[in-house]
């Protein structure tokens, strides 16, 4: 399922707000079209948002030229420069979607002696190979979770998973999906235990859909069977994407993966998350500083009368929480496995790997 393409200078996004429903796309022509798509979570999870953003970046500089093609290089990266603050704010916690935008901005930065047309078609071959890069990517993490599970057993396995880290959320076959999907090439997958994921509903809408396409067995369930599910099904481990990793392991990700991560502990059973390491944001040291998205109320009001009748209600809708690094396990990185992750093995981790 494609989650997005670049064609002929446009950006077609696959609107994820009308599945599992419909198949309807997107055309995006114009930088602040992508903004709202990410808003919207048209496009949505990390991986995936970083992507369209660095193709929004490139639909900006177009427009800058069509709207004044004779425009100074100077004039073309402070207009960048602003539009890319626009863009960062579409949503708050994904650290991928800054992390795009940087590594937009320093291209942009490292060539104030090029044109304004030189620079557009270096940023356009960018968000390409950033596209292609994120398949390679989420392939070797998910190469590294499998091989990392199957150390501990040799029967097929019983998962858990929160929300939509899949082929929807990254330009690839997905993180905390596909550590599921490689499990299932070895045919080492009894059953996939997908969490709904209230307000929006991922995982009903996304990753029951992925994993049905894909033949591999998959239950659904409401947020609030997860610990009966831990405690009756036989859940060999829990793996969960990843929004924002700080220094310290610890890891904001969608609603709900807190708790599941303080269930999997009462239950004894692994928590990982599967993740690439521009997920990490080494710039906090712990996941108090992430910034958590609040987002509009109506999401949580259900629908149709029900939500008519609750207008009035007060309602909290953060769309995201941060479970603390001591109940995870490892972190599956297109670098290889995280294990136990805490300031000290996260330092250690990444400089061996000569990262960040
Ligand atoms: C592969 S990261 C996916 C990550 O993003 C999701 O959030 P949203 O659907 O709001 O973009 C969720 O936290 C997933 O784990």
């Amino acid at each position: 399922m494609d989650t997005m393409r670049w064609k002929d200078g446009s950006l077609i996004l696959l609107d994820q707000t009308k599945l599992p429903v419909k198949m309807m796309y997107i055309t995006c022509t114009r930088w602040n079209e992508v903004r709202d798509a990410i808003r919207i979570l048209a496009v949505r999870g990390a991986p995936a948002i970083g992507v369209a953003a660095a193709y929004g970046m490139v639909l900006a500089a177009y427009e800058l030229l069509k709207n004044n093609h004779t425009i100074t290089t100077s004039d073309y990266i402070a207009d960048l420069q602003r539009i890319s603050k626009k863009m960062d704010a579409a949503r708050p916690t994904a650290v991928n979607l800054h992390w795009a935008l940087s590594q937009v901005m320093t291209t942009v930065n490292h060539m104030t002696a090029a044109t304004a047309w030189e620079i557009t078609k270096v940023l356009e071959k960018q968000a390409i190979a950033m596209q292609h890069e994120d398949v390679s990517i989420n392939t070797a993490l998910s190469t590294y979770g499998a091989d990392e599970l199957l150390k501990y057993t040799n029967k097929p396995l019983t998962i858990l998973t929160h929300c939509n880290a899949g082929a929807l959320a990254t330009a690839g076959v997905g993180t905390a999906l596909g550590v599921i999907r490689a499990l299932h090439k070895k045919n080492r997958i009894r059953m996939v235990y997908a969490d709904e994921t209230r307000p929006l509903l991922q995982g009903a809408r996304l990753t029951a859909t992925e994993l049905m396409s894909d033949g591999i067995p998959v239950t659904l369930i409401t947020d609030n069977m997860a610990a009966w599910v831990m405690k009756t099904k036989g859940v060999d481990a829990v793996i969960v994407g990843a929004d924002r990793i700080t220094g310290n392991g610890d890891t904001a990700n969608k609603i709900g993966t807190y708790g599941v991560s303080l269930l999997a502990r009462a239950h004894h059973i692994p928590f990982y998350v599967a993740a690439p390491v521009s997920t990490f944001d080494l710039t906090l040291k712990t996941g108090t500083e992430i910034p958590i998205e609040e987002r509009n109320p109506d999401e949580v009001r259900c629908i149709g009368e029900v939500a008519i009748s609750l207008k009035n209600a007060s309602v909290f809708n953060p769309a995201f929480d941060v479970t603390p690094h001591e109940n995870i396990k490892a972190i599956f990185t297109e670098l290889g496995v995280l294990q136990n992750p805490d300031s000290y093995t996260i330092s250690k981790f990444f400089k061996q790997k000569e990262v960040l």
